[in-house]
């Protein structure tokens, strides 16, 4: 089958399941046995956990959290080099994520009326970072440093273990050297009933954090609408990009960018729009081509069977179609990319022009690649030092400010017909004249 469409000569049908995500089409099934998972783990606990984790990780743990020699032990078996990258990514990912982090100026909203917003770290946080088909200690690192700049009090990560029943040496380095000691050999959907149920060893957490497969996410979805659950950071599931590209873009770069999201599962999705026939046909050679050496070329194979390469009209018509989708990662191939940014509604991160691919904003470039799919993008943001955080609203309000402002409170509430709201305003007022 061509993954080679024209946007313009499908019916409203065929432009709706192409603007739909793999994973959306399997929603029900996900959602059934991630609902019996998380029941299981609430009502048995530990138990739970190890069967499960014997099922589905193909390893039967009766501790689950990694202990200071499994530490010392990852630390010993990284390269120099290794290390050495964790922790050039680690400063440049907290040098951009300080940079906001911090309080926001108070306003004078009328005379004698201060407001301002104070933040709060959120108490207790669980983080998950994935590894059932790779392990990311990225990942790590892009929650870990926000959480840690946030100055969460109680930090706990979950990944999945290895069959031998340690977890992953560079995920351990990464959380080690942003501080979380407290590691939990857990994946999937039991990682996120754990965090949020408060088993396995760790505390019920206030919010959980990361990204991961449909069940991770189900997961997480379920937990955050249970009574008493716990928050969300975001609906952060399969893999997305998303290429703009005119006929001036590189086809081996388009190409390279669209197999480096396509190689991360088989439910990830990546979709090119040009308005250049040429670029469309290069680029499904390049593809071809560079499939041939990708060791996980059998995973974007699968991947790329729900991903297109969409012929549009115009590059105007690129974006309406890229908002529309609202993709985790958009990429402009385009000369003079910043110019088309104010186009841009809805996206996860936007990566301007050709030197910039998108496994720079996967791994150093500063930027979190924590990001919204499935179209989240249009409502919400990628994670930040915010997400880690309560604002909390202040006012301060002076006799001269009650006078300035005490009559549109207490017109306000007499049409509300709320009298003991008026009476709290007029009293003080009464007490000053
Ligand atoms: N959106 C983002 O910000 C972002 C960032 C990084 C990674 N990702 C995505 O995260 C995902 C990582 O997925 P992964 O699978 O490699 O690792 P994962 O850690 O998310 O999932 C592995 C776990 O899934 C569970 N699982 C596997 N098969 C199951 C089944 N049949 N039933 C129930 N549970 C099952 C297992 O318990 C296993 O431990 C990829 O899709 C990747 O694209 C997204
Ligand atoms: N592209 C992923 C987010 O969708 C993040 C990642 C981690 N490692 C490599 N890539
Ligand atoms: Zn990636």
């Amino acid at each position: 089958m061509s993954r080679i469409v024209d946007w313009n000569a499908l019916d409203a049908q065929g432009r709706d399941e192409l603007l739909q995500r793999p994973a959306q089409k399997t929603g029900t099934d996900v959602a059934t046995t991630v609902a019996a998972l998380l029941d299981q783990i609430r009502t048995d606990g530990d138990e739970a956990l190890r069967q499960i984790g014997a099922r589905l990780d193909g390893v039967a743990l009766d501790h689950f959290e990694v202990s200071g020699a499994e530490f010392e032990a990852a630390a010993a078996a990284l390269t120099p080099a290794l290390k050495a990258a964790i922790i050039e990514a680690a400063t440049r990912i907290e040098r951009f994520h300080r940079v906001g982090a911090g309080e926001t100026p108070a306003v004078e909203t009328a005379p004698g009326v201060v407001c301002q917003r104070i933040k709060r770290p959120i108490a207790r946080v669980g983080l998950y970072v994935p590894a059932g088909s790779a392990p990311l200690p990225s990942t790590a690192l892009m929650l870990a440093v926000p959480a840690g700049l946030a100055g969460c009090r109680e930090v706990v990560l979950c990944t999945p273990p290895r069959r031998d029943g340690t977890a992953d040496p560079a995920v351990l380095f990464a959380a080690a050297h942003c501080g979380v000691r407290r590691v939990f050999k857990l994946g999937g959907a039991q990682a996120i009933a754990a965090m949020a149920f408060g088993r396995g060893g760790m505390p019920a957490c206030d919010k959980l954090f990361g990204p991961g497969n449909a069940y991770v996410t189900e997961a997480k979805r379920q937990v955050a609408l249970m009574t008493g659950g716990a928050a969300i950071d975001m609906p952060a599931g399969p893999s997305e990009v998303l290429v703009i590209a005119d006929g001036g873009a590189n086809p081996a770069f388009v190409a390279a960018d669209l197999l480096s999201q396509a190689e991360h599962g088989p439910d990830s999705q990546v979709l090119l729009l040009t308005d250049d026939d040429g670029l469309l046909a290069s680029v499904e050679t390049a593809i071809q081509q560079q499939l041939a050496d990708l060791p996980r070329a059998n995973i974007a194979r699968q991947a790329l069977a729900s991903s297109r390469l969409v012929r549009v009209a115009s590059i105007e018509q690129a974006f309406e179609v890229s908002n529309a989708y609202a993709p985790e990662h958009l990429i402009l191939a385009l000369r003079e990319p910043r110019g088309w940014l104010p186009r841009v509604a809805a996206a996860g991160s936007v990566f301007l022009g050709d030197w910039a691919p998108e496994a720079l904003g996967d791994y150093c470039s500063g930027t979190n690649h924590v990001l919204p799919t499935g179209g989240a993008a249009r409502w919400c943001s990628g994670l930040s030092v915010a997400s880690f955080q309560t604002s909390i609203t202040v006012q301060e309000v002076s006799p001269q400010g009650l006078r300035a402002i005490g009559g549109c409170a207490i017109e306000l509430a007499s049409a509300e017909g709320l009298d003991a709201h008026r009476l709290a305003v007029v009293r003080r007022l009464e007490a000053l004249a």
